[in-house]
């Protein structure tokens, strides 16, 4: 589709859960010659994430799960804030996010609003992330969410003030990507 990059190779370097290749390409520059390149790729599918709010009590739901890579680097306890969010399996990613929000905060959702959608990290993950947005009330909860039981997920589900949570960013408290993404676009249009 680019006829200014010809892949030349992909080779598998890990399949285990998810794939990561090393993709070798020739890159046309300005001046018309070629050079040869190769970038390593990790692919785990593409997301969606949701921020879940409520106008009238101006709150917002949030999970709270040990996230490993964070533990790593940096992260203390590895527990990360963030957002209600899932990897699309065939479904689209409207009907992941319904689903992945019941599953992991209990509130079955009606109206959702998609926002936009961006590569995290367009250096080293193929992946892209759908942005939603909808209104919860107390009567949508349906069941206690937490994730997934047989994967493991152990999610906690958090109703925070929306001030409290755009000071949580500035804290530090709050440092994942998407989540941040999510409340700077709700404090930006007004949607509380
Ligand atoms: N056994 C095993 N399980 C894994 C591995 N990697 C992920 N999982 C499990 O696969 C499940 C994926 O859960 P989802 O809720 O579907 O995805 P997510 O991890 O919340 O993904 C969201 O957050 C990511 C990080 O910000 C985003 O990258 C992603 O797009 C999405 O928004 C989780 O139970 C997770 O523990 C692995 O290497 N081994
Ligand atoms: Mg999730």
């Amino acid at each position: 589709m680019n006829p200014e990059i010809r892949i030349v190779e992909e080779k598998v370097l890990s399949d285990n859960w998810y794939t990561l290749r090393k993709v070798t390409f020739d890159y046309q520059r300005k001046d018309g010659s070629w050079e040869r390149q190769s970038r390593e790729a990790y692919d785990r599918g593409n997301g969606a994430v949701i921020l879940l709010y409520n106008k009238e009590r101006q709150k917002v739901i949030l999970t709270r799960q040990f996230r490993l890579p964070t533990y790593t680097n940096g992260n203390p306890t590895g527990m990360m804030i963030e957002a209600c969010a899932g990897l699309l399996d065939k479904d689209n990613a409207e009907d992941c996010i319904r689903r992945e929000t019941e599953e992991e905060t209990g509130y079955q959702i009606r109206e959702v609003k998609k926002i936009f959608e961006a590569y995290m990290s367009p250096g080293s993950v193929t992946e892209i992330l759908y942005f939603f947005v909808a209104e919860y009330s107390r009567d949508m909860k349906v069941g206690e969410g937490g994730g997934h039981a047989d994967e493991q997920e152990n999610i906690e589900v958090m109703e925070i003030d929306f001030e409290e949570a755009l000071s949580m960013i500035q804290r530090g408290e709050i440092k994942d990507a998407k989540t941040i993404m999510l409340l700077y676009h709700a404090k930006l249009n007004g949607l509380m």
